[in-house]
């Protein structure tokens, strides 16, 4: 595990935490700590048990064993944005929020929604329902983003799009992320710092101190996904 810096205040600490389901044991004695600020992304091979730990994490898992400490301000976003289909897109946003609604309208403004405000779920583009999402979970203005593949549905070029917003919507505001990815560049392209997780544990940690924005060929770059696909057991000639 990473040190953590001095004076950073962790907004998670997790040590010892184990989850099995029946035999299988997926998080086995896991240490982690998340600092405030961090941009972290997490990697990990199908069925490492990355949803596990993100659940766990938000507090969506009470089957946990181990010492779990984490903020009370957090928010998650999914790989399906999750919305209401019968509640307009703001009525999503405020949904089960006691704020002023012009805290939504400045959220759904931030992720350049402000005109679907008052449109159907069902009649959004993928990526529209998952900036629509991001902004339900930046409303409630958050100390612990948990982004569990949120692109992963998304065509290439919304893809993009939705990279450059969420690091835009990470600097304004500064909330420690945890993104939960399959994608080794996005990974890279994003965060500040890849773990990866293998046989119950945090298996690799890595700083990514390249500036943003951020191009695949950046020598730093080059490096560290090669070492995360050895990682990953990818042979770092083949893809991830
Ligand atoms: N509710 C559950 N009941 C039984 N087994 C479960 C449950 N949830 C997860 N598992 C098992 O735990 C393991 C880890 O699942 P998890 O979804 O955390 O993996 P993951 O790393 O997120 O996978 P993927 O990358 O494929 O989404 C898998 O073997 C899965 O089958």
């Amino acid at each position: 595990m990473a040190a953590r810096l001095p004076g950073v205040k962790a907004v998670a600490s997790v040590r010892d935490l184990t989850r099995a389901f029946g035999e299988r044991v997926v998080l086995d004695a896991l240490d982690l700590e998340i600092g405030s600020g961090e941009f972290i992304a997490l990697l990990g091979r199908s069925g490492s048990g990355k949803s596990t730990l993100l659940r766990a994490l938000a507090g969506l898992d009470r089957e946990v064993s181990g010492e779990l400490s984490v903020t009370d301000s957090v928010a998650v976003a999914f790989q399906e944005p999750r919305l209401v289909p019968w509640k307009r897109v703001l009525a999503n946003i405020t949904l089960g929020l006691d704020g002023p609604a012009e805290r939504a309208h400045a959220a759904l403004a931030e992720v350049g929604l402000t005109e679907r405000a008052q449109a159907w779920p069902l009649t959004l583009s993928g990526g529209e329902a998952q900036r629509a999402s991001l902004a339900r979970a930046l409303v409630r203005e958050p100390d612990l983003l948990l982004l569990d593949e949120p692109f992963s549905a998304l065509d290439a070029l919304t893809r993009i799009t939705i990279h450059q917003l969420v690091v835009e919507l990470w600097t304004r505001h500064r909330p420690a992320v945890l993104l939960v990815t399959h994608d080794v560049d996005e990974a890279l392209l994003l965060a500040d710092r890849v773990l990866v997780l293998d046989e119950g544990r945090i298996a690799h940690d890595s700083p990514v101190t390249a500036p943003r924005p951020r191009h695949r060929d950046n020598p730093e770059l080059i490096t560290l996904r090669a070492d995360l696909l050895t990682a990953l057991g990818v042979a770092p000639e083949g893809r991830s």
